[in-house]
């Protein structure tokens, strides 16, 4: 995928913005940015975050072509020849502070921050939401599935449903981030490095004469791998009868079935039946599989129900975040470079939930060292300093008089170097290795955080620093209206 040429993944804006800033010779200001969201997705309580390599991916072919050019030629008479002759020697060479792939993050959090040129980190916005949003809303969605059936095996079936390809793709990769084993596509499983698993569809089935001789068929071809569909016609009547006598002709030459795989019906009890008739003839290695249709809910409910299932196959409802469809990640300004000194930037709203932030700012997170469990995340300066502090107030940044002191405790850094002055400075990483991260992210977390249903709000806090900061821009827009 690092081939792939998306400079013009862009909105029009940015383009326009970066034409103003040239013309009226700003575009050398250095301002910094940040990348949060302002509510779960779900209705959930947390986040996974995704889209990191292919942010880095995309800032690494950052360049506009000929083509590129032309075409912006084409589309705005108002700009000049020598802007675009600017874009023709453009590359990226911003500074960049992201949050890892498969961290637990909360709304409000800066999970990524970008510094250097207006005329280069404007430009970015698009693509950066784009990739971050989608991949970290299928992250959160695995993740949730994960919580619901956490010692089962996950399968990502999605491709045929999603938002085209490259949805399927990074969609496949961010599952796995969120605790997916394996994925059908097979793409993604040469680009990422992530186990391909498949049984069959239907038409193989109905392609036979019968039943059976599909199922024979079938296990003549891959006798190592052997999983059949078997709801084609009857699931319990005609399907694991078949499977079952493929299963022991197998068991003969010294292989084994792997599995069967329902896909309609009322999975819990047709699972419960092929499970007894399984066992009934020496087949307790049989693994079932389910799919149809299937999210944390109805897999919750399955398991509720007794359902004797093993692995889950999870389409359509995972790779489209069928829910909860966008995360409104946004990608806000706040603070300028002036005089060598970072000045803080506001956006006020109308709605208290909508007024930014302002300053360059380092969210760590808050660990209480006797429960080994998050207190809260917390937003400071980038100049202060928690080293030496002994009893750091927390306070709700809306209402402020709730609060607390925390006095033992441990500070995690969220945010670590990715690009620096225009170089990738943090390697790929294994996709095992960032799953196995975002896994050991879980037990931080009390389980009022990350319940599915209702879960409590975890406290994402700001500093004094942070906070007076906020309130003395927030006067000074005030009083210059007034
Ligand atoms: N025991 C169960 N409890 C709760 N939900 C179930 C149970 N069994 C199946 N489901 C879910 O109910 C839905 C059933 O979907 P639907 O009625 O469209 O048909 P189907 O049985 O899958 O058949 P087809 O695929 O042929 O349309 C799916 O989402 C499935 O995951
Ligand atoms: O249900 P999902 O979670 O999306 O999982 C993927 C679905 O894709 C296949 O169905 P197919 O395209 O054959 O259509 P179907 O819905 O009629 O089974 C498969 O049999 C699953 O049912
Ligand atoms: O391998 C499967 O069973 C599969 C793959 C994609 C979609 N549905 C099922």
């Amino acid at each position: 995928m690092n081939q792939e040429h998306l400079t013009l993944h862009t909105d029009k804006y940015q383009i326009n913005m970066m034409y103003a800033h040239w013309k009226n010779g700003t575009h050398n200001n250095v301002r910094v940015f940040e990348a949060f969201f302002r509510k779960n997705p779900f209705r959930g309580g947390y986040a996974v975050f995704a889209g990191l390599e292919r942010i880095l991916q995309y800032l690494e072919q950052l360049r506009f072509d000929a083509s590129d050019i032309e075409f912006l030629r084409e589309q705005e008479e108002n700009y000049d020849e020598a802007f675009l002759e600017e874009l023709a020697d453009f590359t990226f060479t911003g500074t960049i502070y992201s949050v890892k792939e498969g961290t637990i993050v909360f709304p409000n959090v800066p999970l990524i921050r970008v510094e250097g040129r207006i005329f280069e980190i404007q430009l970015i916005e698009t693509a950066l939401l784009n990739f971050m949003n989608y991949q970290t809303l299928i992250a959160t969605k695995a993740a949730r599935i994960k919580q619901v059936a956490p010692d089962d095996t996950l399968l990502e079936f999605g491709t045929r449903r999603a938002q085209e390809a490259s949805a399927a793709l990074w969609g496949a990769r961010a599952a796995v981030i969120g605790g997916f084993h394996a994925t059908s596509n097979m793409l993604a499983g040469k680009l990422f490095g992530i186990p391909t698993k498949g049984t069959h569809a239907h038409a193989f089935v109905q392609d036979a004469d019968s039943e059976l001789e599909a199922f024979e068929a079938y296990a003549r071809a891959l006798p190592d791998h052997v999983t059949l569909l078997v709801d084609t016609y009857d699931t319990l009547k005609s399907g694991v009868p078949n499977a079952i006598q493929v299963g022991l002709a197998l068991k003969k030459q010294g292989k084994a079935l792997k599995g069967i795989r329902l896909d309609s019906g009322d999975l819990a009890y047709l699972s419960q039946e092929a499970r007894k008739m399984l066992d009934a003839a020496g087949l307790q290695e049989v693994q079932i599989v389910a799919s149809s249709d299937l999210d944390e809910y109805t897999i919750q409910s399955l398991r509720a129900q007794g359902a004797r299932i093993d692995t889950w196959g999870v389409g359509t409802k995972l790779i489209t975040a069928e829910d909860s469809p966008a995360l409104g990640g946004v990608y806000k300004v706040v603070a300028k470079l002036e005089h060598g000194e970072w000045k803080p930037t506001i956006k006020i709203s109308g709605n208290p939930e909508k007024v930014t932030t302002p300053g360059r700012k380092i969210p760590v997170r808050i660990i209480n060292r006797h429960t080994g469990r998050a207190e809260a995340d917390y937003l400071m300066n980038w100049d202060e300093q928690l080293a030496g502090v002994e009893r750091l107030k927390l306070f709700d940044p809306i209402h402020t008089y709730l609060h607390k002191f925390v006095t033992d405790f441990d500070v995690i850094e969220l945010q670590h170097k990715v690009f620096e002055q225009g170089k990738r400075v943090e390697k790929a990483q294994k996709l095992q290795e960032i799953q196995q991260y975002h896994a050991t992210q879980i037990p931080l977390f009390w389980n009022e955080y990350l319940r599915n249903l209702n879960p409590e709000r975890y406290p994402v806090d700001l500093s004094q620093q942070v906070w007076d900061t906020k309130m003395q821009c927030i006067a000074e827009h005030t009083n210059r209206r007034n």
